[in-house]
């Protein structure tokens, strides 16, 4: 099996202050996980409010560099210091989908154009008729045409519409890799099963992988093939979805599948449940521990002597 991706040993910290006050953000320790070329799956990184999911995600999209550890894509490493045109073909092959379609595009600015100009940069295309048909396959792809799209600006489409176009911008260099930062909840909860399901069509049918962030255990429970569970930067759980999902193993893990049972919505990705159950949670926070193997195939966070 050949990798598309490799995260190995990743850390990132944050020195926020001055000389006096100067603190430091370990925003993520020591990430390892792979994805391979053969496998398209959705690999869910799922954790509240502050667990390092973004920072994990800028830094798969080579927006932020690790402090430590590597990033590679099919082998090469993920630095600053690549040509321009290594640049440009990292940029067509992983692809991000943000969370707020409203905040994506600009208001003033016609969709189309916008598909236009990822067309024109990563595919080169110069002539209409390419370039419309271009536009047009990444739109059928997501459930739209660029006859509905064509001419149109954001205020003019639902959230729902809008989300979907923008992951049809993603689609256009025929990425292997999306990194979906929290896709479905700035969308009407009417429309986020819809997002969803086209999340799945794109690796059951296009075989693209995706990245998937998210606080809500419903829609990761549903889509997953593999999932990690983040806590305060370090990994706390992963493995397979169901596995992970079903019985969870660490503390924290279970407090998330308890929370979310306990209250309607997932929203605003913030925890509140049982006290003691938080509280044996976060008292793992201060200590490092280590991901140990399960036979079942999964990896936990252990602690000696807590
Ligand atoms: N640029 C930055 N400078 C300083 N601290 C940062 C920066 N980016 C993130 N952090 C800190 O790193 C930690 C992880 O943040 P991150 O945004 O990755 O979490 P998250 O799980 O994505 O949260 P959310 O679901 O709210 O987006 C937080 O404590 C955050 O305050």
């Amino acid at each position: 099996m050949s990798t598309l991706l490799d995260i190995n040993g990743v850390s990132k910290q944050f020195t926020m202050g001055g000389l006096l006050s100067r603190k430091v953000v370990n925003a993520v320790e020591s990430a390892s996980f792979a994805l391979s070329v053969e496998k398209p799956e959705i690999f869910t990184i799922i954790g509240e409010s502050g667990s390092g999911k973004t920072t994990l995600a800028r830094m798969i999209l080579g927006l932020e560099l690790p402090s430590t550890g590597t990033i590679s894509f099919r082998g090469k490493t993920v630095s600053s210091r690549v040509s321009k045109a290594e640049r440009l073909d990292f940029m067509a092959n992983v692809q991000p989908v943000f969370q707020n379609p409203f905040e994506a595009f600009n208001p003033l600015k016609r969709i189309d154009r916008y598909l236009e100009s990822t067309a024109r940069r990563f595919l080169k295309l110069r002539d209409r008729a390419e370039l419309d048909r271009a536009m047009d396959g990444a739109l059928q792809k997501v459930g739209l045409s660029l006859a509905e799209v064509k001419g149109r600006y954001p205020h003019e489409m639902s959230g729902g519409q809008l989300q979907r176009a923008a992951i049809a911008r993603a689609l256009i260099p025929n990425p292997p890799l999306l990194i979906a930062d929290e896709p479905v909840s700035m969308v009407d909860a009417s429309l986020r099963m819809s997002i969803v399901n086209l999340l799945k069509s794109l690796r059951d049918d296009l075989k693209v992988s995706v990245i998937y962030i998210t606080h809500d255990l419903a829609t990761a429970y549903y889509i997953s093939n593999r999932i990690i569970i983040m806590q305060r930067g370090r990994i706390v759980e992963m493995g397979d979805a169901r596995t992970v999902l079903d019985n969870p193993e660490h503390p924290y893990s279970r407090l998330l599948k308890a929370s979310v049972l306990s209250t309607e919505d997932a929203g605003d990705g913030k925890l509140a449940t049982d006290r003691e159950m938080l509280n044996r949670a976060n008292g793992l926070v201060g200590v490092a521990g280590r991901l140990v193997d399960r036979p079942d195939g999964r990896s936990v966070r252990v602690y000696e002597g807590v």
